[in-house]
């Protein structure tokens, strides 16, 4: 097999973007792609967009792979990489694995068989910028340079994506509004909202909220008719347990807001009379709108993270027995959510060699002994094994991700 630096040493230096303005639409001077481009503040303008939706579609139908017929065999990749309808593939695992390296090099597989894809990152520590030696960061959508199909990168700064829910604390309306209900002989109401810390809630949220909240965020976004384009969406998340108990955010909002759904009636209720006193009705949208429409779209996350048609979740690993029984366990707790789960990524295994050094050798047999465990692991060996090497450099770069791309997605 060859290394990544003599794959590297032999390949033509990065193409040209093919998103230039030049390239892309000759005549149109349509903000030039550099990588730091900001593409407007709704992430990527609609007219931006619809030039690539025209420009791509005559390329992406003669691009995207047919299905194979019946008598042929189907790769895992070609059933990855058919059809058009829009798909999520959502990466997780222990820290460290290779997530960002494996949902990086799906994208530019992914791209460069012809589909407009996105990959996102959710995970606080991002490193898709590192990953793709380019500088992605700014929570806007960014052209990658490279790929044959377009290929925009998004680092979704979690605590940000929280901030917009951050005023629902002001709910309890500060000192003037807690003089002005004392005066009317309503502070316990005022200290009892304060109970409910909402406060904490969203300045030390639960782990996962962060993150549910980065993830509904771009699934909201991506609903919306100038993001049609893009029918491959990769998400590398954040270890682990984050991403599972973001599974069970809408039950923990529910009962949230229907504490607070509670005491909005009875301030409601006491307060009217005051309201048409003074004759001002605040139509600010509170912390239990806010909490509720997060719920909604929590749920709607959740439908998605569990839908076998458009979702899959891809669990990466690396051979060891801890990343092992923590993806086996992983695996187990995606099951009982009911997300659909087919592929186990092992990376890092070390490469054949015929002559190893001590080192190697022992190396060797120990991950041997991982990989036995993932065979008789009855949640492991029943998900399709896609083995990735320990490649002899660091993967950064569209090159060395399409070299890694090739080995895993086939
Ligand atoms: N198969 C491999 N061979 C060699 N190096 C690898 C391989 N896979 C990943 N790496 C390297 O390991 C490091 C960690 O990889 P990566 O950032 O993809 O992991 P991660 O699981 O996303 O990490 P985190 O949980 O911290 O986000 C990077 O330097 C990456 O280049």
């Amino acid at each position: 097999m060859a290394t990544l630096s003599s794959y590297l040493l032999s390949s033509p230096p990065l193409f040209k973007s093919r998103f230039s303005a030049t390239t892309f639409v000759s005549g149109i001077d349509f903000i030039s792609f550099s990588p730091r481009t900001t593409l407007s503040s709704s992430l990527v303008s609609p007219a931006t967009l619809s030039l690539f939706v025209k420009h791509n579609r005559r390329r992406n139908s003669l691009q995207v792979k047919s299905v194979a017929s019946p008598t042929e065999t189907i790769s895992e990749f070609d059933e990855m990489v058919s059809g058009t309808k829009r798909k999520y593939y959502m990466l997780g695992g222990k820290g460290g694995v290779g997530k960002t390296s494996c949902a990086a090099s799906l994208a530019v597989r992914f791209a460069n068989n012809g589909h407009p894809t996105l990959v996102v990152s959710t995970d606080p520590a991002h490193s898709l910028s590192d990953s793709f030696a380019q500088d992605l960061t700014g929570g806007m959508l960014v052209p990658v340079e490279g790929p044959e199909a377009p290929l925009f990168a998004l680092e979704i700064n979690p605590e940000k994506a929280r901030e917009e829910f951050r005023s629902a604390s002001q709910m309890n309306g500060g000192t003037g509004m807690k003089d002005f209900m004392d005066g009317m002989g309503l502070g316990m109401l005022v200290e009892q909202l304060g109970e409910l810390k909402l406060g904490e809630l969203l300045d030390t949220p639960p782990p996962g909220l962060d993150e549910a909240i980065a993830i509904s965020k771009v699934i909201q976004f991506l609903e919306s008719p100038e993001y049609n384009m893009f029918t491959r969406i990769v998400f590398d998340t954040a270890p682990t347990g984050h991403t599972l108990r973001l599974l069970s955010l809408p039950d923990f909002l529910d009962a949230s807001i229907g504490k607070i759904l509670k005491l909005r009636q009875k301030i409601t209720s006491a307060t009217s009379a005051i309201k048409s006193v003074f004759g001002k009705e605040e139509n600010r949208p509170d912390a239990a709108d806010k909490l509720e429409r997060l719920r909604e779209r929590m749920v709607k996350v959740r439908e998605l993270f569990r839908d076998t048609e458009s979702t899959e979740f891809v669990i990466v690993t690396i051979p060891t027995v801890m990343a092992v029984s923590e993806s086996s366990r992983l695996s187990a707790s995606l099951k009982k959510e009911s997300v659909p789960v087919k592929r186990l990524i092992v990376n890092q295994i070390l490469p054949p060699s015929s002559s190893d050094c001590k080192f190697c050798s022992i190396k060797r047999k120990d991950q041997m002994r991982a990989l036995d465990m993932i065979r008789e692991d009855s949640e492991l060996s029943a998900l399709t094994l896609m083995e990735a090497p320990l490649v002899d450099m660091e993967i950064r770069g569209v090159p060395a991700l399409r070299f890694l791309g090739d080995i895993i997605w086939k």
